[in-house]
């Protein structure tokens, strides 16, 4: 085997949680490729550093290894972090075909450390997982640049032991999280099985191993994907939109399919109209030999997939990060502008009559966010790209509904007339950059309102509550009557009116007591003494009568509707046969 022409270089991107060492290991990836010798130098792409297989192989030590490979390289994306994963889509997709998830081994899992593994997940993205900072472990005796296996062998037994423990907790963490594991070099099966590598970013042992897992991943399981003509129109994701001095709006992207040209005419996706324009300038980098001359860029007359390059075109400026760069001829121009603006919409536009209002800074992050507010069944009015603006507050806060007077923004500012403007509404806004936590918020906050308007709504209205009085238990015969009741549904409580099974109101409850004691109300089963404004014993009322708390048609309507779900089961045998009361003269009362 040898590398295929025909095989594209598998794009790689880093996520973990903050300060677990993604710019660390890519700082290492790129300057240990670079001494790694002449025939492994890397290349400095915009935005991403590619590392081509003779250099892996040549840091493993083993150049036999070399004939096992037919991919041509790594290519990873410099911006590290689960949002440049979904900021990077590829016709909807993840742009990066492989991930590398990042955990700092002495601190274990952390929040953005697991929403990666969600959004790995989601994607079906082939990772691995490194347990970083192994050097940091007490007493651990670095080995600049070693593999694995022979670092590890030269601790002394009390450091394995340690590194051993902590191993075997992110093992566990990733199983708590649905994902079997093991150290990389027990797995047989990457496919149901993640390998987990432990490296030191600073020290560089582990990641030759890395590397080379990686390779393997990419061989194993991306073959089929990484085949790309060479000759056909060039296909590309924004990275970002960037005004450079003398070039005017440019954007960097990763082509990923296909060739990109000067003259081109490309179709760049925007919350607008999708732009359509000519390639003025295909720009790379210049290299460190070429650093005397002024121009940070060099120009060059194509390029092919997987590259990172930067484009100069007129009209730029609405070009969304994280959208489609799609090159196209004079007959597949209308397709392709049909094709980038439905990308765009397909985010937009699923959105509900009615529900929450979304804001998040990229086309890529909006999706992710959509995902998984969808999953969770929460209703989306409106989706946007962007910062929440003045108008986004005053639109929200016209919506009646509480719970839809909300707006989520993910890795988005507020502008300062929209924050001056929040404090006079009543309009509920979330910020946060890990979506999870967002989602989490959101329905704590909901859970929290449900509760407070349910505890005020159920303060105030009347339950039902179906009681009988029992016989030889007459002790007043009015004003007030006082009879021994047995509660036989629900609840009842003093100063709530009383009806008979004709619906007529014959009194009020005055008081109940228990025991001899003063209560407020009473529940199903108990025999209290309630005595009764209103009525006279043997006239109005009976012993052996069956009277029922006198639920005013509004109460009835908010029970019903309202706290149905929160009623107990003889409160609901109680409300029914109170309403079967309440209905036969009107089927349609309280409806
Ligand atoms: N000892 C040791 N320190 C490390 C290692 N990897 C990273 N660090 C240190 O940890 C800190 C954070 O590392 P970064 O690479 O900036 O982490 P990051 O994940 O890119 O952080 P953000 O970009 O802020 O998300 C820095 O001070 C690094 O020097 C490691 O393997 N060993």
């Amino acid at each position: 085997m040898a590398v295929k022409d025909d095989l594209r270089t598998p794009i790689v991107c880093v996520m973990g949680h903050v300060d677990h060492g993604k710019t660390s290991l890519l700082d290492n990836i790129r300057g240990s490729a670079v001494v790694s010798g002449e025939a492994g130098a890397i290349t400095q792409h915009i935005g991403a550093t590619e590392v081509p297989i003779r250099s892996i192989v040549d840091k493993c030590g083993n150049p036999g290894l070399l004939d096992q490979f037919v991919v041509p390289g790594l290519l990873f994306i410099d911006t590290p972090g689960h949002h440049a994963f979904t900021t990077l889509r590829s016709r909807g997709g993840a742009l990066a075909d492989l991930a590398i998830v990042i955990v700092d081994i002495n601190e274990g899992f952390k929040p953005q450390t697991i929403e990666s593994l969600h959004i790995l997940k989601q994607h079906k993205t082939p990772f691995v997982v490194v347990a970083n900072k192994i050097d940091k472990i007490h007493g651990w005796n670095p080995q600049k640049d070693s593999p694995f296996m022979a670092s590890y062998n030269k601790q002394s037994e009390h450091v394995r032991t340690s590194l051993d423990n902590k191993f075997y907790e992110v093992i566990g963490e990733l199983y708590n999280h649905g994902f079997s594991s093991d150290r990389y070099d027990r797995v047989a099966d990457f496919q149901h099985n993640i390998g987990v590598i432990p490296i030191s970013a600073i020290t560089g042992e582990g990641i030759p191993d890395l590397l080379m897992v990686l390779l393997g991943l990419a061989q194993r399981f991306l073959e089929s994907n990484l085949h790309y003509d060479a000759t056909g129109p060039g296909v590309g994701t924004v990275l970002e939109v960037k005004e450079e001095r003398g070039l005017g709006t440019t954007i960097d992207l990763i082509l990923y399919d296909g060739t990109l040209k000067k003259g081109d005419t490309i179709v760049v996706g925007s919350l607008d109209e999708p732009i359509q324009t000519k390639v003025r300038a295909v720009l790379k980098p210049r290299v460190l030999s070429e650093i005397n001359v002024e121009d940070k860029f060099k120009q060059v007359s194509k390029v092919t997939a997987a590259i990172g390059v930067k484009i100069s075109a007129p009209n730029l400026d609405g070009a969304l990060s994280g959208g489609s760069v799609r090159v196209a001829t004079p007959e597949t121009l209308e397709t392709v502008v049909e094709e980038v603006r439905s990308e765009v919409e397909a985010v937009q536009i699923d959105t509900d009559q009615s529900g929450i209002t979304i804001k998040a800074d990229t086309i890529g992050s909006l999706e992710a966010l959509v995902n998984e507010l969808k999953k969770e069944d929460i209703p989306i009015r409106k989706a946007d790209v962007g910062d929440i603006s003045n108008r986004d507050i005053v639109e929200v806060s016209a919506i009646e509904d509480p719970f839809h007077s909300v707006i989520v923004g993910f890795n988005v500012n507020i502008l300062p007339d929209a924050k001056e403007k929040l404090r006079s509404t009543g309009v509920k806004l979330f910020m946060n950059d890990v979506i999870y936590r967002l989602i989490d918020d959101y329905k704590d906050w909901i859970k929290e309102q449900r509760a407070l308007s349910e505890k005020t709504i159920s303060e105030t209205i009347i339950k039902p509550g179906m009681f009988t009085i029992m016989p030889d238990c007459t002790f007043r015969q009015s004003k007030p009557a006082v009879v021994g009741v047995r509660i036989i549904g629900g609840v009842v409580k003093t100063k709530v009116d009383i009806t008979n099974e004709d619906g007529t109101v014959v009194g009020t409850i005055k008081g109940l007591q228990s025991r001899g004691e003063n209560v407020s109300e009473a529940r199903t089963g108990m025999e209290v003494a309630m005595s009764i404004e209103g009525p006279t014993v043997g006239r109005q009322i009976h012993e052996g009568d069956i009277l029922h708390a006198n639920i005013p048609e509004r109460h009835a309507k908010v029970l019903e509707h309202e706290l149905y779900d929160s009623l107990s089961a003889d409160e609901l045998d109680a409300m029914d046969a109170f309403l079967e009361i309440k209905r036969r003269d009107n089927p349609f009362w309280a409806k």
